[in-house]
């Protein structure tokens, strides 16, 4: 924390002229503690994080170049099947093992960092995310991904499973994300609230840029490759606290706003990697068509969020597996 002058002198305003002058005698820490909004991400310094990393550094023997982050959509809720156990030489470190990380605590979610390589090449994947309707701060939630950093990763690869807003979405769909709407940092929430560490990023850090489009110029070429083309779209993601799927009138308002899709992740990750500079690519599999009139019946729900995922398991592996390809391409070049 900067150093606040010890010393404050306040003055007290009454009927519009300074009439009394108060002086408070305080150290930085009774400040801080009296004034400033309390986020506790202070605990979350960079010396703990580099903690974690050095534990998860003397156990594997490579440098992951990238960082996946498996979410509902890539088979992080059920054992076999997700990106993770399809690594080469894998290392797993389930969450709680792991020096100052949370724990998972999603129903059935294994909750692991997995470590090995994919079509040749060095990654780290979180295999199940921290969301925020776990109860966790929404740093917390993206802590990891500066762990990830300080591992020496430089492309983050996000997945989400969503509800699909835009009309022109089916299910089992697959939208890249070019953009998204920080609603939840429009109610003053936001995973870089509180003390910034200029070692991990600026203070003010654009988000204009969030997205690679190389990237996803890069995505639609292995579309078209893998013959998908007929289930991508492009378009804007935004992430709601949860754990309540939306009401007609929010999915209404969702929509005139922008969105084209609705999640409960991603966001808080995707602020948080670029803050400290790493080139993010994400999608969303679309699991179900937001309902946006009050005649349907029908409720969305986590199962079948969850058999989706399972329909497009495959697909979605191969999908993965050619942009990794593409990105440590890129990098050697
Ligand atoms: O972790 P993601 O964003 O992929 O999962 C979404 C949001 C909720 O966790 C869950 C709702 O079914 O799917
Ligand atoms: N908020 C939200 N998250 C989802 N995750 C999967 N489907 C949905 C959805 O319809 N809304």
């Amino acid at each position: 924390m900067s150093k606040i002058s010890k010393i404050i002198d306040t003055a007290v305003k009454v009927n519009g002229s300074i009439d009394k002058k108060l002086r408070l005698d305080k150290t930085d820490e009774q400040f801080y503690e009296n004034h400033v909004v309390h986020t506790d991400n202070d605990k979350y310094t960079y010396e703990s994080l580099t903690e974690t990393a050095s534990f998860l550094r003397k156990q594997v023997p490579f440098k992951p170049v990238i960082g996946i982050i498996c979410g509902s959509g890539m088979g992080a809720y059920w054992n076999q099947g997700c990106l993770a156990d399809a690594l080469d030489g894998k290392i797993q470190f389930p969450y709680e093992v792991i020096p100052h990380f949370p724990r998972s605590t999603v129903k059935g979610h294994v909750g692991e960092l997995v470590f090995g390589y994919l079509t040749g090449v060095p990654v780290v994947c979180m295999k199940g995310r921290f969301h925020y309707y776990e109860g966790y701060p929404l740093w917390k939630c993206a802590m990891p991904v500066r762990v990830m950093k300080l591992l020496g990763i430089t492309h983050l690869i996000v997945s989400n499973a969503a509800g699909g807003l835009n009309p022109n979405f089916k299910v089992g769909d697959i939208m890249l994300v070019k953009d998204h709407i920080n609603l939840m940092g429009f109610a003053g929430n936001n995973p870089l609230q509180g003390p910034n560490d200029d070692r991990f990023g600026p203070r003010f850090p654009p988000m204009n840029t969030a997205y690679s489009k190389e990237l996803i110029i890069e995505a639609k070429k292995v579309a078209e490759e893998l013959n998908m083309q007929d289930i991508i779209h492009e378009g804007v993601y935004t992430c709601l606290g949860g754990p309540n799927f939306e009401t007609v009138a929010e999915l209404k308002m969702l929509s005139m706003l922008g969105a084209d899709t609705v999640g409960m992740s991603t966001v808080h990750e995707v602020i948080t990697a670029r803050h400290c500079d790493l080139t993010v690519f994400a999608f969303s599999l679309i699991t179900n068509l937001c309902i946006t009139n009050y005649k349907t019946a029908s409720n969305p729900n986590h199962e079948e969020v969850i058999d989706v995922g399972k329909m497009r398991e495959s697909v979605l592996q191969l999908f993965v597996q050619n942009i990794v390809t593409v990105i440590a391409k890129q990098a050697n070049k």
